[in-house]
């Protein structure tokens, strides 16, 4: 798939998937939530506020006898609900309202009614950009604060799945640092290097991993001939694993507010995939997130 008109169209053949949305007071999220039921993607159970939430249907005119709705207006408990729906299978996937992302995150992790599967959890957005005929995946803007080595090749394969499940069987991995070189006193340009080793070994699969790149000789190719980089992966990258939260939140964030992206976001690694975008990103950002779940969670059924 190269684009979101795409995932949307395979996300209808593959739905309707049900959704528990965690914090659902949000016009924005309520507007993607409609937009997915209209398009046969997605229904929804909305927990949360119910007054903010009647008020905003009203606003919006969304009628909610089209929802299941239940009344939890503590946060924290809102995400313990709708997380409590996936893992008793009365939704397939859990969604991110308007709540912090440390919140839902917890309910996720939680050891009794939580999703965890033992692997490690990370989160992956995908962006569509003006110029350019491919979809870029960035990971991890979320999740892991300073991941070490075994956990950003978990990273990678998590990243993997995403591309996958949208029909990109060999994604191209770079590995982005400050720079293209390994420098012992940057030890994300080691990680870099020995990722790319693993990969060579056949430890990291279904992917080409090459790093240490910058961004710059990661997405452009007339950038690498100018460096004089010569590696599969140079200026063709598909999946691009930031160093840390901070680079990867960053870089996430100046593609949606400078880059005019199109964008979505996904939590994998988890029993079910979980909806996870910025408060701040726009219902059209937030649709496309539902179809990345359906995808994912397909893809997650197919495998089983
Ligand atoms: C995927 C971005 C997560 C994030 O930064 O969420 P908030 O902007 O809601 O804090």
């Amino acid at each position: 798939m190269r684009n979101f008109e795409e995932v949307i169209k395979f996300a209808k053949e593959r739905g309707p998937k049900t959704i528990s949305v965690a914090c659902a007071q949000d016009k924005e999220v309520l507007m993607a939530v409609e937009m997915a039921r209209k398009e046969g993607i997605a229904n929804a159970i909305l927990v949360g506020d119910l007054e903010k939430i009647k008020d905003i249907a009203n606003e919006i005119n969304i009628d909610l006898n089209n929802y299941e709705l239940i009344e939890e207006k503590d946060l924290a408990l809102a995400c313990k609900k709708a997380v409590e729906l996936v893992s008793t299978k009365k939704a397939h996937m859990v969604m991110k309202g308007l709540v912090d992302t440390s919140i839902i995150l917890k309910a996720v992790l939680d050891k009794e009614i939580g999703l965890r599967t033992g692997n490690v959890l990370s989160h992956v957005a995908v962006f569509d950009l003006p110029g350019y005929n491919r979809l870029f995946f960035v990971t991890d803007a979320a999740m892991n604060l300073d991941p070490d080595l075994q956990t950003k090749k978990q990273i990678i394969e998590n990243a993997c799945q995403i591309a996958h499940a949208l029909d990109i069987n060999e994604p191209k991995v770079a590995v982005i640092c400050a720079k293209e070189k390994v420098n012992p006193k940057m030890p994300d340009t080691v990680d870099a290097k020995e990722l790319e080793k693993m990969n060579q070994r056949g430890e990291i699969k279904g992917c080409i991993v090459g790093g240490p790149f910058a961004l710059d000789n990661a997405v452009s190719v007339e950038a690498a001939k100018h460096k004089g980089i010569n590696h599969p992966v140079a200026g063709m990258a598909d999946i691009l694993l930031a160093p840390d939260i901070e680079a990867g939140n960053i870089l996430y964030k100046s593609m949606v507010f400078f880059g005019n992206s199109k964008n979505a976001g996904v939590i994998v690694g988890a029993k079910a995939p979980v909806i996870l975008t910025s408060r701040a990103d726009n219902e059209e950002t937030k649709l496309n997130s539902i179809a990345l779940g359906v995808l994912t969670a397909a893809k997650i059924n197919d495998n089983n």
